[in-house]
């Protein structure tokens, strides 16, 4: 077993047939023949050695399944000898089994260190979290973000100083192991016919989730009634409370009003509109193009329409395939939005991400969103939002990572 905190790069001296000679003056005192050596990731097994290198063997299937097929002479290595029992464990837990060859496709500068784009096959994409560790080329990182068809890492300088990650260019190949953890997970997963998206998504997680993994946790909540935050750094610097319209309970609006304490607004799909015959309100709209309409209340309900109580049922005949346009005064307490008919590819604002999120929740297309505001009223910033989010239990998701992954 090993951490992936590297304590030596070698050279590798020669590479021929089964083995590999690579010259590591530091790491040679403390192998011995039998044992094992992490190279790059991959666990070897040391055949012999002297006082300033060592002799590995590379079976065909370490060469078919990691980056030692193209290996040769003068490449520098990451290097790291077992851990101990006792030894500290400042990294995580790497095994040297290679799950597959990741493809550079970016660096870029980012501060003092460098963002690394990686693609890897996308076979192994799906065990990858933001936010958890990896190994590349043997070295533990993190994974900082996760995209459709390829993940970053940050590499400090101080990491950069001490492994060979510091000199990756496009078109570099490097061996990657998922992070333990997300690989055990997947195989319980795949025993029951789930992957791991669906195990993690499953799994309590409050506060700031991203990449596929992140968006299927915040579907999840919602279809289970519960609120999902959405942060939109770009157009309103705001974040949002979210709820399924379908699912919608009394208690649920009592808490937007008394602890989100923005505008609780409806967004519904265009169609839903047009058949209940609820028309846009005239004039030039909000400087954001917010689309509000005629808002309404329940024809059938007694008090005013401003209990939470009167408000959640409203809302809900709202989400109802068999309501009619009857079924509402026109004016009332509730404010429809109408989202477009393209959804978070024709415009990226909360009313769309709304129902979007009921979309994917396989859920009629209406729901709820209250901007969060602070009890100064100040709106919420990012840290607010996080904050807000960890204590209320609910997934805080980018409304880009919604607009890549629904
Ligand atoms: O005005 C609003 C409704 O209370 C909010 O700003 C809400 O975020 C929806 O608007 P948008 O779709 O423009 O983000």
């Amino acid at each position: 077993m090993f951490t992936g905190r590297i304590r030596e790069t070698g050279v590798v001296e020669e590479a021929a047939g089964e083995s590999v000679r690579i010259i590591a003056p530091k790491s040679a005192g403390s192998l011995e023949p039998g044992g094992s050596v992490c190279v790059n990731g991959v666990r070897l097994t040391v055949r012999d050695l002297d006082d300033r290198s060592f002799r590995a063997t590379v079976t065909a299937e370490t060469r078919r399944r990691s980056t030692f097929d193209t290996v040769d002479g003068g490449v520098r290595v990451n290097l790291e000898t077992p851990l101990r029992l006792g030894d500290v464990l400042d990294g995580h837990l790497v095994q040297g089994y290679v799950d597959a060859v990741g493809k550079v496709v970016r660096v870029d500068a980012e501060g003092s260190g460098l963002r690394v784009w990686i693609r890897p096959p996308e076979r192994i994409l799906g065990h990858l979290v933001g936010k958890a560790p990896i190994a590349v080329d043997g070295v533990s990182v993190t994974v900082a973000e996760v995209l459709r068809d390829r993940f970053s890492i940050v590499v400090l300088p101080v990491t950069a100083a001490a492994t060979a990650l510091g000199t990756l260019a496009p078109g570099d190949r490097v061996n990657l192991e998922a992070d333990l953890v997300a690989r055990l997970v997947a195989r319980r997963g795949a025993a029951g016919g789930r992957d791991v998206e669906a195990v993690v998504t499953g799994l309590h997680w409050a506060g700031h989730v991203s990449g596929r993994a992140g968006v299927g946790k915040a579907v999840r909540q919602l279809a289970a009634g519960g609120g999902v935050v959405v942060w939109d750094p770009a157009t309103e610097g705001e974040a949002d409370v979210v709820f399924a319209g379908a699912r919608l309970k009394p208690d649920a609006f009592r808490f937007l009003l008394t602890a989100v304490c923005g505008l609780p607004a409806v967004p519904c799909a265009p169609e839903v509109l047009d058949r209940l015959g609820i028309d846009p309100i005239p004039g030039d709209g909000d400087r954001h193009g917010t689309a509000f309409c005629v808002p309404v209340d329940l024809a059938s309900a007694e008090g005013t329409g401003v209990s939470a109580a009167e408000r959640a049922a409203t809302v809900r005949r709202m989400a109802d395939p068999a309501a009619v346009p009857g079924d509402f005064l026109r004016p009332g307490h509730i404010s429809p939005l109408r989202a477009r008919a393209g959804l978070l590819a024709e415009r990226q604002g909360h009313t769309e991400a709304t129902v979007a999120l009921c979309v994917a929740a396989v859920l009629p297309p209406v729901g709820v969103c209250c901007e969060l505001m602070n009890h100064d009223g100040t709106m919420a910033g990012a840290a607010d939002a996080e904050v807000a989010a960890v204590r209320w239990g609910m997934p805080l998701v980018d409304l880009a990572d919604l607009r890549e992954w629904l």
